[in-house]
């Protein structure tokens, strides 16, 4: 999948608007979910689909980071992708995965992706998924105003984050900490990740899965 692929689709519906006799159409909707996906989880998947089911966009992208503003180590951008693209599966083709994050660079801030995207597909109007986790780091995004002027941004309710205007009801109370810590015990997340984003991560040996447990005797 990736961005190629997200390009592809768009396309299409973009040729197809432009060759409608009416040019009057509205834009293509296009709700952005950026994230370490550090792994992605059923929290990220509920949280696309809410706004897949209620918010008229046509695709949601998930968007890995490939340099984490706030350097969080993560597990490789390629791994992530793939777990990403895992969870994709889990739709009918309207949750999508892209690298954009990679061909942009530099420090992984959010702005510039957008600024990036804006550009690059300039019939699709965009809105930028947050949950409500993030509002109190906010302050140190990179030109949030800005940010607000290229998208319109939907902050949706994390359960443990309430806040004032957010979008629709509390979502999973689930993160991928959480998920890390579980399989740092040894413990099957099966019912926080979905089966085919935990056998990617099982293949890669990603989060210590797979590798020699310490004995106790
Ligand atoms: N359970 C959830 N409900 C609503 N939004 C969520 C949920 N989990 C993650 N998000 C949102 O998805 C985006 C990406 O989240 P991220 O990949 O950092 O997952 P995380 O679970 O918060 O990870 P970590 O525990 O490693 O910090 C953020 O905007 C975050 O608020
Ligand atoms: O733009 C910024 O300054 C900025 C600062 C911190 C985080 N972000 C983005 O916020 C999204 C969620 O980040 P996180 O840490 O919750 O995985 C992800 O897409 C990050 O790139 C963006």
């Amino acid at each position: 999948m990736g961005t190629s692929c997200c390009r592809r689709r768009c396309s299409r519906s973009i040729r197809a608007r432009r060759s409608s006799p009416s040019n009057k159409r509205p834009a293509v909707k296009v709700a952005l979910l950026g994230g370490s996906f550090n792994p992605p989880h059923v929290g990220h998947l509920m949280a696309a689909t809410y706004v897949h089911a209620t918010q008229g966009v046509e695709a949601v992208w998930l968007m890995p980071t490939f340099h984490h503003p706030f350097g969080k180590q993560l597990e490789s951008f390629e791994a992530r992708v793939r777990m990403c693209e895992a969870l994709c599966r889990e739709t009918s083709g309207w949750l999508q995965t892209s690298l954009v994050e990679r061909e942009v660079g530099g420090g992984g801030r959010t702005v510039d992706t957008l600024a990036f995207l804006v550009e690059r597909h300039p019939d699709i109007q965009f809105s930028l998924i947050i949950g409500s986790d993030i509002l109190r780091d906010l302050p140190n995004w990179k030109d949030f105003d800005r940010i607000q002027k290229m998208a319109h941004v939907l902050v949706l309710y994390r359960a443990g984050y309430p806040a004032p205007d957010t979008v629709g009801p509390p979502l999973a109370e689930v993160s991928s900490t959480q998920v890390r810590e579980l399989l740092a015990r040894g413990q099957e997340p099966a019912e926080l990740v979905p089966s085919g984003v935990l056998a990617v991560a099982r293949e890669a040996g990603l989060f210590g899965l797979g590798a020699p447990r310490a004995r106790a005797d």
